[in-house]
């Protein structure tokens, strides 16, 4: 194994479980029939972390969500969330914790307001000294860039607009805890931008934990604080994009040109490899880069050990020297 994949915040052994943690993920297996899609999944979440669970088509991420959420029995495991089992969890518990579903296109003849305001008043009897619920429905709608068409009935939103909605009814009870199953698909740049602002807002100004599921790797470093990996039915990587970018490969790729030919290098030394270039050469050097790994160099190279199996040989090529020419000894 490499060193990328021991999780940093698995919770220590011995400790109860959900002890100052808004989710704690011991253990968990699901089996579909004879096949094993989840196979010992640890890892914790703590309040007002944004958490992103990225993993290839098929990896178990709705299956994890839905564990979590508790809309689906687990085979083993330990599970707690919000210090509850989720199989377990009664009114009191569904009122903190919010999903975004995608089955309110049935409720077409309603209009914006009109929904977010009747569903709020579920969530009433669920206000604590610190949570006033529901959110005000105006400035929830605010929140989410749905003013301009709050009167508008759902089936008359486009497809981003509703989405917009979804998200919206699954915070109008101000959760402590978020589940986003693949929020932005189907978004505009702009939408997009602007949903980023309101997870930032939810996760800063209300201490919302949240829980995404992307596959999108850019959307996962801009919003998450900690990523998890999902592959080969465990979490094969837990930290910060930076984190798991820095444990994968400390090599940085140098290119150059140098009497028109294109050379390119890599070295753990890009600093002096770099200076010794410009002393043997000077002005003869152009067009310099150097590049770290990015994440999704990272996770492509994390998924493509964890499916083959190979261990350390993908790891080898990943950081491998493409070497086309040499220029300086370093
Ligand atoms: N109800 C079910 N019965 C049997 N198999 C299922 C069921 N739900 C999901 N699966 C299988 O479990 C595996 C994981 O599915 P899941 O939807 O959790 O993956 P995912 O990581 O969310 O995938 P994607 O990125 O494609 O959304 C898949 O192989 C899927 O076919």
């Amino acid at each position: 194994m490499t060193g990328v994949t021991a999780p940093v915040t698995t919770a220590r052994e011995g400790e109860p479980p959900g002890e100052g943690l808004v989710l704690d993920v011991r253990g968990l297996r699901m089996r579909y029939g004879s096949t094993d899609v989840l196979n010992g999944v640890d890892f914790v979440a703590r309040p007002g972390e944004v958490v992103a669970l990225l993993g290839p088509n098929g990896a178990g991420k709705t299956t994890t969500i839905e564990i979590l959420e508790g809309f689906r029995m687990r085979s083993a495991g330990d599970v707690s969330v919000l210090g509850v089992d989720p199989a377990h969890g009664d009114e009191n518990w569904r009122a903190r914790v919010g999903v975004v579903l995608q089955s309110w296109r049935d409720h077409g003849k309603w209009r914006v307001r009109e929904l977010l305001a009747h569903l709020g008043m579920y969530y009433g009897p669920y206000s604590t000294d610190k949570i006033t619920r529901p959110w005000d429905a105006d400035e929830l709608i605010d929140a989410v860039g749905l003013t301009e068409h709050a009167q508008k009935k759902i089936k008359q939103l486009s497809g981003g607009q509703r989405r917009r909605l979804d998200v919206a009814i699954g915070i109008v009870g101000r959760p402590e805890l978020l589940f986003l199953d693949e929020p932005t698909a189907g978004f505009d740049p702009e939408a997009r931008r602007e949903f980023h602002e309101l997870v930032h807002r939810l996760s800063d100004e209300a201490s919302t934990t949240i829980m995404l599921t992307t596959h999108d790797l850019d959307e996962a470093e801009k919003l998450a604080d900690r990523i998890l990996i999902l592959a080969g039915g465990k979490i094969i990587a837990d930290g910060s994009a930076d984190e798991l970018s820095r444990r994968m490969s400390t090599e940085a790729e140098i290119k150059w040109t140098r009497d028109g030919q294109r050379f390119v290098h890599s070295t753990t030394e890009s600093t002096r490899y770099v200076h010794e270039l410009f002393k043997q050469h000077g002005d003869a050097i152009g067009d310099l880069e150097v590049h770290r790994a990015s994440l999704e160099d990272t996770y492509m190279a994390l998924v493509r050990e964890a499916e083959s199996g190979q261990g350390d040989a993908v790891l080898r090529e990943f950081a491998e020297i493409t070497e086309v020419g040499t220029e300086a000894g370093a």
